[in-house]
């Protein structure tokens, strides 16, 4: 039976970072992944989606100038896009695996089950680790409802040769308004059946209005508070029905996706087992990310349940410390800076730190900044309709508590307003900085 001092079960971003460190630290380490390695960010999430953006971007600020400074609105190629996206794909599992090989890491591509506290079963060998790294991100919800297995994934959506001529998304979500977008500016009819009031329910409800209203201008059809209950396949088509109190809807579509949600891949792992406790948010850990039950094992990323949001830097955040963990003993707790968030839309939505909401809900005094910046230069500019932010305020210290922005660049601004929450700076020295002009951070003394 192979021994190695870590075994880390997943090679995404978490466990690609864990994998890389332990070895840099003198570890032997062999790392396994059922699909290629590279994970979800950067072959089936992040990445390439961010490379498709690209070119609906163009599309939409040429669609924004039309007639004032440019003519004709060009049309996104999607063979060409998806062919530049796979370029990208493409270069990924190699290129890591030939790192780990560098490194002296064992690389395996089988999934893999615990069979005891220290042993997992790997194909037909097994094997034992003084720790074990559970590193194996989140897949999307199973639907369990009549015809649940026809709705597609996002891997699907960013595979596909053609773009179907209408689609249907269900939950509103990250994955429904970042891909109703892409796939609506490219030429496709979107709906998107959310079953909730508010969609993107943790994002400040007041500039999340302003999407739904950029969305439906778009001409997506937004449904709320609408349960997806049943996908039937009619010849090409799908028919998808929904609830609404006691009022069914039906939807035709040609391709429904499943966005509604994605719990931790953790549930194929036997991890009864190996005594480790789990939750339905993942492997439960304390604050070194080291399981509650079994000390051998640590989990990172979105497989872990912790305070983190499940997001990329989130995963390569506590694959650093698991890894500094497993090889100088606990000594890092884990410890969340402000997060900022993004939902990658034209316009962008984002904020960092607490809504108005939860300031609400906190013993703090507050004020709070929400206006409609349409009519600020920048806005007037770039011809977009929906700018808008809230800010809030500790009343006390003066300093800033959070920052929500949609508009032009906010995925960029965004990272001032979380520099600015985590060092405390008070709002006059914000409003004192130097910022280059005329840019969209010239806004933020305006913001605050
Ligand atoms: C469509 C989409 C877009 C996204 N966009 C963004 C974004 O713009 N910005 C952002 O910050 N985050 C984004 N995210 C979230 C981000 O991708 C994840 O938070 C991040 O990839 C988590 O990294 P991870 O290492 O925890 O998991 P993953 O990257 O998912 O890696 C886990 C790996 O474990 C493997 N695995 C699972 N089970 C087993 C098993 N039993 N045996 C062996 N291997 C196994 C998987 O194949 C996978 O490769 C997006 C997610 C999706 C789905
Ligand atoms: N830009 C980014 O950072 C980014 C982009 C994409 C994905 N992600 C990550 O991926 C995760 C998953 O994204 P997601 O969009 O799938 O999930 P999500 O959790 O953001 O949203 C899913 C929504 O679907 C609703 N829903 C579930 N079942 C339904 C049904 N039958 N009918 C109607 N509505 C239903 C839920 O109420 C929920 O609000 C996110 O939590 C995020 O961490 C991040």
């Amino acid at each position: 039976m192979k021994k190695y001092d870590v075994f880390v079960i997943g090679s995404g971003m978490a466990g690609m970072t864990v994998a890389n460190k332990c070895a840099a630290g003198g570890l032997k380490v062999g790392i396994t992944d059922e699909l290629a390695y590279g994970g979800t960010c950067a072959l089936r999430g992040c990445d390439p989606k961010k490379v498709i953006i690209g070119a609906t971007e163009v599309r939409d600020f040429a669609h924004r100038l039309k007639g004032i400074g440019i003519d004709t609105v060009p049309q996104v190629n999607w063979k060409d896009i998806m062919a530049f996206k796979q370029s990208f794909v493409n270069d990924m599992p190699p290129k890591i695996e030939k790192g780990y090989k560098q490194n002296g890491i064992d690389t395996y591509h089988t999934a893999v089950k615990f069979i005891s506290e220290n042993t997992l079963q790997l194909g037909k060998d097994h094997i034992t680790a003084n720790n074990f790294v559970i590193a194996t991100g989140a897949k999307p919800r199973e639907l369990t409802f009549e015809g649940g297995h026809f709705a597609l994934s996002s891997t699907e959506f960013l595979n596909m040769k053609d773009l179907p001529g209408s689609m249907l998304f269900i939950g509103g979500g990250y994955i429904a308004f970042e891909f109703a977008h892409i796939a609506a500016r490219c030429g496709s009819k979107v709906t998107i059946v959310h079953r909730g009031k508010h969609p993107l329910k943790n994002f400040e409800q007041d500039i999340v209005k302003h999407l739904i209203d950029a969305t439906r201008d778009l001409g997506i059809e937004l449904i709320l508070e609408t349960e997806v209950l049943k996908i039937e396949k009619k010849n090409d088509d799908y028919l998808v029905s929904g609830k609404s109190g006691e009022t069914m809807s039906e939807f035709k579509v040609e391709a429904v996706f499943n966005s509604a949600g994605r719990p931790p891949a953790i549930f194929d792992l036997d991890l009864v087992k190996a005594n480790i406790a789990y939750s339905e948010k993942g492997i439960e850990v304390n604050s070194f990310l080291q399981n509650t039950t079994n000390k051998k094992i640590y989990a990172a990323g979105d497989s872990a349940d912790t305070n983190g949001l499940p997001l990329t830097p989130i995963a390569v955040m506590e694959g650093h410390i698991v890894a500094s963990n497993i090889i100088k003993g606990n000594k890092k707790e884990v410890n969340y800076p402000p997060t900022p968030s993004v939902v990658f839309t034209l316009p962008v939505l984002t904020g960092v730190g607490l809504t108005e909401e939860q300031a609400r809900n906190k013993e703090v005094q507050y004020k709070v900044n929400y206006q409609s910046a349409e009519n600020w230069f920048n806005a007037k500019r770039l011809n977009v309709k929906q700018y808008a932010f809230k800010t809030i305020i500790d009343k006390n210290t003066n300093s800033l508590l959070g920052a929500h922005i949609i508009g032009p660049n906010a995925e960029e601004i965004i990272n001032i307003f979380a520099i600015a929450i985590k060092t405390g700076i008070k709002v006059a020295e914000l409003k004192k900085m130097i910022y280059t002009y005329p840019t969209m951070a010239s806004d933020i003394p305006h913001m605050v």
